[in-house]
């Protein structure tokens, strides 16, 4: 599903209008309609509902809703926040034949007065503003989000909350908190930020029949659906061979389970042969765990060769000279996919260039703080705008990223992006990175185009976590990374 700037809304939109020919009144009727459809999915007819409207189109939305939740049997009445005159263009339109209707209509005074309003209302409809909103919110909007913030009432928001921007890297203070969001046709950019996902509760994309153009590039989300279509399929008479040689480079005598779940992890999720490059020592206290995986202690790995399919590198490594030593050599010297994780990223901080001179496909797989670390800012301001930082930086050094979060931000070099929404609260623990980084290598093994691999694998990995939960097998609180690992299994036996 594609997730859209307000620019971007506002192309579709006139591109609709314009080259299609479909009128404005039209998509607002579709719009309004299609809100008032799904209203009637969560609000019971009995109850009392009050819409919310203000001078723009999102108030045009907001007058559709309420023509058709009244022919529709429910109790509705309307409160403008701004005058008769300040209503224009197609929500005008649409005024006019409410104003034909027997609906209630208050334009507002003052907080008392829509405290006398709102006794006995169950739910309100947030048609106050949409995409159109600049900057903070001003008066009376400010005070009325304020006043129906207070309220446990349902709140429905339409296309966006009053006072959330569409756009990244807009900082605001007052927005609805809303228990649902009916996006119109897309959702917008922001429903994926830490920032501002909590004010749009459940978002929910409505079709308008908006008609985009031909390839659109917007940012896309990527879920069940667009796994199972990709999936790497297991033939008949494959072997081990045909599903990769990986090699993970990591550990270290403090740390030494990371790389054992990072092959793990590999192996669950299909890789055909791993093999662990690590210090002595830690190969006989990790070997039990992961009998599968061949070893190698890192002083004799040969990284000139070219027999691995994918290499991944930094978890547990640790922050020594020699650690650092060993990975410039794994990013000058491998010839295949690489996949930078850790005290890897740690390391790349002072040799950023280093990326720009590699021949061969880069993923780097940092959390926000991170990311935030190789671009120098905080991770606040990285957090504002993580798409845009993203893009810039994928193109900037060609590497595919991995932006790690409760949103996961994949991008590739050439500024392509998709968002993983599933996973929870779980997986903010040790070694959930050291899992995810297996299952990205063993899809980078696969053969499958590589941000399409990087997609499904941090798809499987956010699964196997709901999936442990949902499945009451672990909580929120008690899943451990090494849980993981029967949830790959369970996850791969709904696509069979
Ligand atoms: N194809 C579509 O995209 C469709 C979208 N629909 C709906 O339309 C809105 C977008 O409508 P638009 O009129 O562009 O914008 P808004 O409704 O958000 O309102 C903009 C007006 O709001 C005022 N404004 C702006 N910033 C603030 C602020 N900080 N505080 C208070 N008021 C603000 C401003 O008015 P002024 O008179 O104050 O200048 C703007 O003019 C979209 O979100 C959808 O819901 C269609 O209905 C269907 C097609
Ligand atoms: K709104």
């Amino acid at each position: 599903m594609h997730i859209v700037t307000a620019k971007e809304m506002y192309e579709v939109d006139s591109h609709t209008v314009q080259s299609a020919g479909i009128d404005g009144k039209i998509l607002m009727e579709n719009a309004g309609r299609a809100v008032a459809t799904n209203i009637e999915k969560r609000v019971a007819n009995t109850c009392r509902i009050l819409i919310f409207t203000g001078s723009g189109n999102n108030g045009g939305d907001g007058f559709v809703i309420a023509r058709t939740l009244h022919l529709r049997g429910y109790h509705v009445e309307v409160v403008s926040l701004v005058d008769e005159e300040k209503i224009n263009g197609d929500a005008k339109f649409h005024y006019d034949i409410l104003k034909k209707l027997s609906v209630p209509f208050h334009f507002y005074k003052s907080e008392n007065q829509l405290r006398g309003i709102l006794v006995h209302t169950e739910a309100i409809v947030d048609c106050m503003l949409g995409i159109g909103v600049k900057g903070h919110l001003k008066s009376p909007y400010k005070e009325v989000v304020g006043q129906l913030n207070k309220l446990s009432i349902y709140k429905v928001a339409v296309d966006i909350p009053t006072g959330i921007p569409a756009d990244e890297g807009v900082e605001v203070k007052d927005g609805l908190y809303a228990n649902v969001t009916f996006s119109i046709q897309y959702p917008k950019i922001t429903a994926f930020l830490e920032r501002y996902a909590s004010y749009y509760g459940e978002w929910v994309p409505l079709d308008i029949g908006l008609i985009p153009p031909i390839k659109p590039s917007f940012v896309q989300t990527w879920g069940r659906n667009n796994v199972q279509a990709t999936l790497p399929k297991r033939k008949r008479f494959a072997h081990k061979g045909t599903f990769g040689k990986g090699l993970v480079i990591g550990g270290s005598d403090e740390m030494p389970g990371s790389v054992m779940m990072t092959a793990r992890a590999a192996l669950r999720s299909g890789a055909g042969l791993i093999t662990i490059g690590t210090t002595r020592q830690n190969i006989p206290a990790i070997a039990s765990y992961v009998p599968e995986a061949t070893y190698k202690t890192v002083d004799e790995m040969d990284f000139l060769s070219d027999q691995y399919t994918s290499v991944a590198v930094g978890m547990g490594l640790g922050r020594t000279e020699k650690a650092f030593s060993l990975i410039e050599q794994v990013i000058r010297q491998v010839k295949s996919l690489l996949l930078l994780d850790a005290d890897a990223l740690y390391y790349l901080k002072q040799n950023l260039s280093l990326l720009k001179e590699r021949e061969y496909p880069t993923v780097l797989t940092p959390h926000a703080g991170e990311m935030a670390r190789l671009l120098g800012i905080t991770t606040e301001r990285l957090l504002l705008k993580p798409f845009t930082y993203s893009k810039a930086f994928a193109k900037e050094y060609n590497v595919h990223l991995v932006l790690k979060g409760p949103f996961t931000i994949i991008t590739n070099p050439q500024g392509e992006q998709f968002v993983i929404t599933n996973g929870n609260v779980g997986l903010a623990k040790g070694g959930s990175g050291d899992v995810l980084a297996g299952i990205l290598l063993s899809f980078m093994m696969q053969g499958a185009c590589l941000i399409t691999s990087l997609c499904n694998g941090c798809w499987i990995h956010g699964a196997s976590a709901d999936h442990l939960i949902e499945n009451g097998r672990y909580s929120k609180y008690d899943l451990l990374a090494t849980d993981l690992m029967e949830g790959i299994g369970s996850v791969f036996h709904t696509f069979s």
